[in-house]
């Protein structure tokens, strides 16, 4: 059976500053060894596989961060599911998103927040990318500063993608990175990210929603998405930089924060760990 990429590259060149870490690693073959061809799972399917895995640590009991984005809203199905059928209880879940909090609520997840519950036993979430030391791109689906403060928060962070999100250096998928911006002056600041990165080809753009207006997050806050031509080498630098501008709420790079990362592919259900 190949192994992700993530084997391939324990020692990332472009993270300069960081000891790599010594991944250790379990697969999961969904699949019989003995089957000639493997069923093709929809991208869909490949998150559900990952969001199913990593319920599979949540105990009853648990106050848990709940994550948002399409692979975070599986996990909260299969939390939702699991208290209705009495194999879960007790659970409370602290929501990173209003979007999050409506789809748990309608599940019947009891729910509440970390002014109440500063302390949380696990986080699930989504990200956009995850590089071979566990650090992660997020906030694609703009809530980067309620994920950031609620798997700050939490002893352990476990992390859910399909093996698209896998990238051998941060900004290297060509994607955003978002920076959640007061609205004050957004352009001013627009450039001075900009500007931060050009050795990196970077363009920033406001993110705008369907109707061509600004984005606000739930926060009340605008996205400046930073898109790389290269990716960033110096992740810690990198987020020092951003956060030092005055006007920058948060920032996209979530560094040494995840304990375990649950990537399916085609190739099975890979759990890497700190
Ligand atoms: O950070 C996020 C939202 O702010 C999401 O976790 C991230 O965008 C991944 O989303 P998806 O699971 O839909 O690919």
């Amino acid at each position: 059976m190949a192994s992700l990429s993530l084997h391939h590259t324990p020692t990332n060149p472009l993270i300069l500053h960081r000891t790599p870490l010594n991944l250790r690693t379990q697969t999961h073959k969904p699949f019989s060894v003995r089957s000639q061809a493997a069923p093709v799972l929809s991208q869909d399917e490949l998150k559900k596989l990952a969001a199913d895995k990593a319920v599979e640590s949540v105990k009853s009991g648990m106050i848990l961060g709940l994550g948002t984005g399409s692979t975070a809203a599986f996990v909260v199905d299969k939390l939702g599911q699991l208290l209705s059928t009495g194999q879960l209880s007790n659970i409370i879940g602290i929501p990173t998103s209003k979007r999050t909090q409506e789809q748990a609520a309608s599940l019947n997840i009891p729910l509440s927040t970390l002014d109440s519950h500063p302390h949380i036993d696990l986080a699930i979430d989504g990200a956009d990318e995850v590089d071979p030391n566990l650090d992660l791109v997020k906030g694609r689906g703009g809530a980067l500063l309620r994920e950031k403060m609620v798997e700050a928060a939490s002893s352990s962070f476990i992390v859910v993608a399909d093996d698209s999100k896998l990238v051998s250096g941060l900004g290297g998928s060509g994607l955003a990175m978002p920076v959640e911006v007061v609205q004050f002056c957004w352009k001013y600041n627009l450039v001075r990210l900009q500007g931060l990165f050009k050795e990196l080809g970077c363009e920033a753009k406001l993110r705008v929603d369907g109707s061509e207006k600004p984005y606000v997050t739930d926060n009340g806050n605008y996205i400046v998405d930073l898109y790389f031509q290269n990716p960033i080498k110096d992740g810690f630098g990198a987020g020092k930089e951003i956060s030092a501008l005055e006007g920058v709420v948060e920032h996209g790079l979530f560094l040494g924060m995840a304990t375990s990362v649950i990537i399916a592919g085609k190739t099975g259900v890979e759990i890497m760990n700190k």
